[in-house]
């Protein structure tokens, strides 16, 4: 097992820079590195960081594509965001051109990095830096759906009364619209969700909708979601360092559909160690193989 602790975090604007400071908080990594075009933001946010270093043993620092390509773990935030009502596949063009550029610039890459995009569309842009990354798959993957299956666990938690971690129960598919929630998969202390009286009272599209909807209702009253998304990439990467083995969300490679989305993965020191085959009813089959329909062919118009 190769030990990682070194991080690289590429795009230091809002995302990058909450992660670095989730990480900070952590203290699981020796180092991060924080990479941008624009110098003068990295520069400020190593500066900012620095006054907290007195919570940390994790040293932060500016660096070059090149060092960050040598890192262990290597999250990628680089690239444009959603402006108010824009959904997250439109950001496709711009940010294929940025993710090119970055991969391109930090060749060659450690050959057992684990490579983790977090920015938008994250499953295309997952698909897209397997190929043009060259590393095996499995240490290639992306935050997918897990911020969207935090933010469901928050709300059925508050329904039925339980810790948010007794709830299990996922978003897959797409980090986008076209997700689902696994209802006849979850369930609270092995009992299953929909025997929940709780449950079975609530509209579960208006649930469904509420949550793909949650970051549209963010940008629209502040113009960008980081808190969550840095909260879920500091558990993936102590996941990684410490080897912990968690099964969560994941952006992966599925060979049934040929593309990139969120299946429940383990995730281990090596990256995706295997997919879980969770069950689903028919129209959840329907709803999985409709956001693999979609996602497929924005893939194919970019890498063929
Ligand atoms: N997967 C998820 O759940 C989430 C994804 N995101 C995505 O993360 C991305 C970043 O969002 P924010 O940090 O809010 O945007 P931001 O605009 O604050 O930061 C983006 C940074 O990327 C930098 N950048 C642009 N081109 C670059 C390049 N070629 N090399 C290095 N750096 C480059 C910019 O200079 C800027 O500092 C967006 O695509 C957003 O949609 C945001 C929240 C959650
Ligand atoms: C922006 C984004 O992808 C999210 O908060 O879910």
């Amino acid at each position: 097992m190769v030990q990682r602790s070194r991080v690289a975090i590429i795009g230091a604007g809002s995302v990058g820079a909450t992660i670095a400071f989730a990480l900070l908080l952590q203290k699981v990594s020796s180092e991060i590195i924080l990479v941008d075009i624009v110098e003068e933001t990295v520069q400020g946010q190593v500066l900012d960081l620095s006054d907290a270093d007195f919570i940390t043993s994790t040293q932060t620092r500016g660096g070059t594509f090149q060092e960050a390509g040598q890192c262990d773990i290597i999250i990628i935030t680089a690239g444009a965001k959603q402006k108010p009502g824009e959904t997250r596949v439109e950001l496709i063009a711009r940010n294929y051109k940025i993710l090119d550029n970055v991969i391109g610039t930090m060749k060659p890459i450690n050959p057992h990095a684990i490579l983790l995009l977090v920015a938008n569309p994250v499953d295309v842009l997952t698909y897209i830096a397997q190929k043009l990354s060259g590393l095996p798959k499995n240490q290639v993957f992306g935050s997918g759906t897990f911020l969207d299956s935090a933010r469901l666990r928050l709300k059925l938690a508050s329904l039925i009364g339980v810790a948010e971690n007794a709830i299990h129960c996922y978003v897959l598919g797409e980090h986008g619209d076209s997700q689902f929630i696994a209802w006849s998969s979850g369930h609270v202390g092995g009992k299953p969700l929909l025997d929940f009286p709780e449950i079975k009272a609530i509209d579960k599209d208006a649930i469904a909708k509420e949550i793909s909807g949650k970051a549209y209702e963010i940008i629209k009253l502040k113009g960008a979601t980081y808190f969550g998304i840095a909260g879920c990439v500091s558990m993936l990467v102590q996941c990684i360092i410490l080897n912990q083995r968690h099964v969560r969300p994941l952006s992966t490679f599925v060979e049934e559909y040929g593309c990139v989305l969120s299946m429940p993965v383990v995730l281990g020191g090596n990256g995706v160690e295997r997919i879980i085959e969770v069950h689903l009813s028919s129209d959840e089959k329907v709803r999985l193989q409709q956001s693999a329909k979609a996602l497929k062919e924005i893939c194919d118009k970019y890498i063929h």
